[in-house]
C-alpha cells in the first residue's frame, strides 16, 4: 500500500512531459495487447465507456489522496494522463490500420483506411454515399477499402459468394446497431443464422400465395382512392413523390394490421410517419459507424422523432392481440406472427421485444422501399412517353374494355408491366448503397485475383453494379425490353440484379411489393396520361435523392390528364 502510495506520489509530481510520455506508452501497449483483438466495438462500447469513466474518476481520486494534490491539480493531471494515453492509443491504431492491417493492400481513400468517421462525414455532407462509392470504384478499381475493416466489391462473381443461398458470410456489425441481443430485435437484425431461419418461416407464411390473395382487394381499394384523389386535381400539378409515399405507407398499414395511416384520404402526411422521415437521415448517416448509432440511441432526443411511431405500433399490437382469433386464417401480416406466438411455434418472434420490433420493421421496410419505387416508376412514365404508350397498349390488350374491367388476375400476367418495374428497380434500387455482410473465418476467394481476409465487412454497391456497363449494355438507359423481348441480345439473364437482396435474407415481402406496384401502376396508366408539369424537368428528382439505407426522393411535379 505504501509502495503504491509512493509511486502515485512520484507520478503525481512528475513533470508534464514524462507523465504524457508514460501515458502514451501505456495507450500504445493497451492497443497492442487488448484493443487490437478486433472485437466488435459496438458490442463492448457501453461497458467500455463506463470503465473509462470509472478509471478517469479513480485516477483523479488517487492523485488527490496519494499524490497529495488539490482536486483541481489532480483533475488537470488526470486530463494530461488521459490525453497522453489516447494519443498513444490512436497513433498506434492509425499506424496499425495503415501498415499492418490485413486489409492494408487494398486501395482506397487514406482517411477511410483510418476511420469510419470518413464514411460518416461523407454521408453527412452529401447523403449520397451510393454515388460516391460509384466514383471510388472508378478511381480505385473493383475492390476498394471503404473503412478500416470494410471493403466494397464491384464484381458480379462476388454476388452469390456474399449473398447467395450457400454463402458462409453472415450479417455484419451494422445489424447490431439496435443492440446485440438479437432475441430482442426484428427479423432483419437477427444475426444468428439458425434463429433467423426459424423466424423467417413465420414471415414467409404471411406472404404465401394464399395470404397474398387475401391482401389483394385491400391494395386495389387504396389504389382506387389514389386514382380518385388524383382525379380531383383536375390536371393541376401534383407532387407525385408525396402520393407515392401516402399510397405505400397506407398499403403497409392496411396489410400489416388492417388499419391504414389515413394519408390517402386526408392527403396529409401522418405525424408518426413524418417522425420517421425526420429521423431517417440521422440514422442513415450514423449507421456508417454503427457504434455511434448505439450511442445516439442512449440520447432520447436523437431518436425522439420515432417516439410517436413507436406508440402507434405498440397500440396496434395491443389492439390486434385483443381481437386476434386463433381459429381463423390471419388476414394481416402481424396476425400471422401472432398466430405463431399464440401456438408457441418455434418460428415465432422469440420475445415480446422482438415482436414489437418486427411490427415497426414491417412498416418501415415495406413502405419506404415501395414508395421510392412507385415514385421512380411515375418519373419514368413521364420521362418516356413512348414507353408509357406501349405499356398502356399492353394493359388495354390484357384488359379489353378498359379500367372498368380491371382485375389483378388480368394485369399480373402482363410481362411488360414487370419489365417496366424491373428496369426501374435496376436503375433506381431503393437500397442503393448495398447490404453489408462479414466474411467467415476462412475469408473469401473471388475469382483468381481477389482474396478477402476473414472477418472483413464486405458489400456490393447495389446501384453501381446494376448500372455497370460490363454487365448491362446501354447501362444508363431505361430499356424495359431488356427484361423481355431483348433479353437474350442484352444478356440480362447473367447480369447482376438484386434489388430485393438474395439468398437467405432475400426480401420477405418481394411478391407483395410487386403486387402493390403492379396494382398502382396499371390503374394509373389506364386512367391518366402522365407528363412532367410545366417547369418540371425531373433532373433534381433524378439526381438529388438521399441515401439513408433506403432512399428518400425529392418532390416531383407531374400532370395527370384523364384519358377519354
Ligand atoms: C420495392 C420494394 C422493396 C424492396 C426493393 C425491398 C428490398 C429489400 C432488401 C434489399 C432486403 C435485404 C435487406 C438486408 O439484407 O439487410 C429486404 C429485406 C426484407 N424486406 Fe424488403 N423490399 C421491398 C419491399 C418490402 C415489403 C413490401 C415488405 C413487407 C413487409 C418487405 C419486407 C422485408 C423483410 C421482412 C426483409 C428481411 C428479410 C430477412 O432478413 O430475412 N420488403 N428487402
Amino acid at each position: 500500500m505504501e509502495r503504491d502510495g509512493s509511486s502515485l506520489h512520484d507520478a503525481a509530481h512528475a513533470d508534464a512531459l514524462h507523465t504524457a510520455g508514460a501515458a502514451a506508452l501505456l495507450g500504445t501497449l493497451f492497443h497492442l495487447s487488448v484493443a487490437i483483438r478486433d472485437e466488435e466495438f459496438e458490442r463492448i462500447m457501453l461497458p467500455f465507456i463506463g470503465l473509462a469513466c470509472a478509471v478517469f474518476s479513480g485516477t483523479v481520486c488517487a492523485f488527490a489522496a496519494f499524490g497529495q494534490l488539490g482536486i483541481v491539480q489532480a483533475l488537470l493531471k488526470t486530463v494530461l494522463v488521459a490525453t497522453g494515453f489516447n494519443t498513444g492509443l490512436f497513433l498506434s491504431i492509425g499506424a496499425y490500420r495503415l501498415f499492418f492491417h490485413r486489409l492494408r493492400k487494398f486501395p482506397g481513400p487514406f482517411a477511410a483506411k483510418l476511420t469510419k468517421f470518413h464514411a460518416v462525414y461523407r454521408a453527412a455532407k452529401t447523403l449520397q454515399l451510393h454515388r460516391e462509392r460509384e466514383a471510388l470504384h472508378e478511381q480505385y478499381g473493383d475492390v476498394v477499402r471503404v473503412g478500416p475493416r470494410e471493403v466494397s466489391i464491384l464484381r458480379k462473381s462476388a454476388l452469390p459468394l456474399i449473398y447467395g443461398p450457400m454463402t458462409d458470410c453472415r450479417k455484419s456489425s451494422w445489424y447490431g446497431q439496435a443492440g446485440h441481443d438479437t432475441s430482442r430485435a426484428s427479423l432483419h437484425m437477427e444475426r444468428d443464422r439458425k434463429s433467423h431461419r426459424m423466424r423467417r418461416r413465420a414471415w414467409d407464411r404471411a406472404f404465401s400465395t394464399k395470404a397474398l390473395l387475401s391482401y389483394e382487394a385491400r391494395i386495389a381499394t387504396l389504389a382506387d382512392t389514389l386514382v380518385k384523389q388524383i382525379q380531383k386535381t383536375n390536371g393541376q400539378p401534383v407532387n407525385s413523390t408525396e402520393w407515392a409515399m401516402f399510397y405505400s405507407f397506407d398499403v403497409m398499414g392496411a396489410l400489416a394490421f388492417q388499419d391504414d395511416f389515413g394519408q390517402m384520404k386526408s392527403g396529409v402526411e401522418n405525424s408518426s410517419i413524418k417522425g420517421i422521415h425526420d429521423t431517417m437521415s440521422l440514422i442513415g448517416v450514423l449507421g456508417n459507424a454503427p457504434w455511434s448509432l448505439v450511442l445516439a440511441g442512449c440520447l432520447p432526443e436523437s431518436t425522439s422523432g420515432f417516439a410517436n411511431f413507436f406508440k402507434v405500433c405498440a397500440a396496434q399490437l395491443k389492439e390486434k392481440e385483443k381481437t386476434f382469433k386463433p381459429d381463423e386464417m390471419p388476414q394481416d401480416i402481424l396476425s400471422w406472427l401472432l398466430k405463431a406466438t399464440n401456438e408457441r411455434d418455434a418460428t415465432a418472434p422469440p420475445t415480446r421485444k422482438a415482436l414489437e420490433d418486427d411490427v415497426r420493421f414491417m412498416i418501415v421496410a415495406g413502405s419506404e422501399t415501395s414508395a421510392t419505387s412507385v415514385a421512380y416508376e411515375l418519373y419514368f412514365l413521364a420521362k418516356h412517353p413512348e414507353i408509357q404508350e406501349k405499356l398502356r397498349a399492353e394493359l388495354l390488350k390484357a384488359v379489353p374494355g378498359g379500367v372498368s374491367n380491371w382485375t389483378y388476375d388480368k394485369v399480373k400476367e402482363i410481362s411488360y408491366l414487370d419489365d417496366f418495374i424491373n428496369e426501374t428497380l435496376r436503375l433506381k434500387p431503393p437500397v442503393p448503397l448495398g447490404i453489408q455482410r462479414e466474411t467467415s473465418e476462412k475469408g473469401l476467394r473471388i475469382d483468381d485475383d481477389i482474396y478477402i481476409p476473414p472477418r472483413t465487412t464486405v458489400m456490393i454497391p447495389l446501384q453501381a453494379i446494376q448500372k455497370d456497363p460490363r454487365y448491362w449494355p446501354q447501362a444508363e438507359e431505361f430499356i424495359p425490353e431488356r427484361w423481355g423481348e431483348r433479353k437474350a441480345e442484352m444478356g440480362t439473364d447473367g447480369a447482376p440484379f438484386f434489388a430485393f437482396g438474395l439468398g437467405p435474407h432475400l426480401c420477405a415481402g418481394k411478391h407483395m411489393a410487386y403486387m402493390s406496384m403492379r396494382i398502382a401502376l396499371s390503374k394509373l396508366v389506364m386512367e391518366f396520361d402522365v407528363k412532367f408539369a410545366p417547369g418540371e424537368d425531373g433532373i433534381a428528382f433524378y439526381t438529388q435523392e438521399s441515401e439513408t439505407f433506403s432512399t428518400l426522393v425529392p418532390p416531383l411535379q407531374l400532370k395527370f390528364t384523364p384519358l377519354k
